[in-house]
């Protein structure tokens, strides 16, 4: 996108939402794959991103879209966008269409999270401040809670969550944002370099991550990168590279169950080699990663980088950790 000063920025930085939904009269058959394509593809046009590949399991359908990506499984909903996209525009037509076409009736859940953007200004007006996304959340939901975490003049993270129970089952996520990416990591994400997703997948070592995964990955012309990985019972990981010098960025998420993630942060740092990061992990009660956030609490530094913000958060249901980092 051209800015004031006719120069190119691209916002890797995504919008991330995620809905758990659920039926009042327990009918077991709502299920979110019962939806037709061309009914996300409707949702989508309104978000401003289109579909670009899908691969499925037997619990989770993931679509590559033009800006990121999107999980389905049987209650959850997971969109993430980056760009000039307009996610928050499609909420309403979401919990609207969920219940016309699978009888979902009630949303039990819902996390809206992003980083801020490296230049609101090229955004969206409903999108160039948290305030504005908030007041746009109160109006279809009560009890919903907006925070902010890290600093507000520098680095930041902002989610917007419901104050209710929530999610029951196991339920975590793993983020780390990355941006001040090292040239030399970013250069396997170019047509001048490798010759499609699945070369760039290989040379760049993110085949490693996390061993056995079954991958969608596409390579950008001329350049960026994006791919969704999946493994069975409806687990995730979807990472998008935008490696444009000036603007720099690479995304990371997962919602594996890990009792730490010490390993997973070390390898997803030794692909990417960032300037900075910042890193989220989210779990509740019944998860395994529950115990992770103490560990995080810990560590300090990490391999030539040192720890600038960390913040716990204890929620009715759920835990977060953010943590910011930069190379020392
Ligand atoms: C792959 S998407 C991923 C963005 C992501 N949120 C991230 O983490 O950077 C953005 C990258 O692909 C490039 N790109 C090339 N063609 C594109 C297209 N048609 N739509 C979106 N991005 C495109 C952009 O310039 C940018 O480098």
């Amino acid at each position: 996108m051209a800015t004031a000063a006719g120069s190119y920025h691209y916002e890797g930085t995504e919008k991330l939402l995620e809905v758990w939904f659920a039926s009042t009269s327990n009918d077991e058959t709502c299920d979110l794959r019962k939806i037709r394509r061309e009914k996300w593809d409707a949702l989508l046009k309104i978000v401003r991103a289109e579909i670009i590949s899908m691969i499925q399991d037997d619990d989770m359908d993931a679509y590559v879209l033009s800006e990121s990506s999107m999980f389905i499984t049987k209650k959850r909903f997971i969109l993430k966008t980056c760009g000039t996209t307009t996610l928050l525009l499609a909420v309403n037509h979401l919990v609207q269409m969920v219940k016309k076409e699978c009888g979902f009736d009630k949303v039990i859940d819902i996390f809206y999270s992003r980083k801020n953007f490296a230049q609101p200004e090229l955004q969206h007006h409903l999108h160039q401040s948290f305030d504005k996304e908030v007041s746009l959340l109160d109006d279809m939901f009560q009890n919903g809670s907006a925070y902010v975490l890290g600093r507000m003049n520098k680095d930041c993270w902002y989610l917007y969550t419901l104050d209710d129970c929530g999610v029951e089952q196991p339920d975590q996520t793993f983020e780390l944002l990355m941006w001040d990416m090292c040239p030399k990591s970013m250069e396997v994400f170019a047509m001048k370099v490798s010759q499609d997703g699945k070369d760039a997948t290989k040379r760049s070592g993110i085949c490693n991550i996390i061993p056995g995964i079954k991958i969608d990955d596409t390579l950008f012309d001329p350049c960026g990168y994006s791919m969704n990985g999946i493994l069975p019972g409806g687990y995730y990981i979807t990472i998008h590279v935008t490696p444009e010098p000036h603007c720099s960025y690479v995304s990371f998420e997962s919602n594996v169950p890990r009792a730490s993630y010490e390993n997973l942060i070390m390898k997803v740092l030794g692909v990417f080699n960032p300037g900075k990061f910042l890193m989220t992990v989210f779990a509740n009660s019944a998860s395994i990663a529950h115990g992770s956030l103490k560990q995080l609490e810990e560590i300090d530094t990490l391999e030539g980088y040192s720890r600038n913000d960390h913040q716990f958060c204890s929620f009715k249901n759920y835990y977060l950790t953010y943590t910011q980092f930069s190379k020392s």
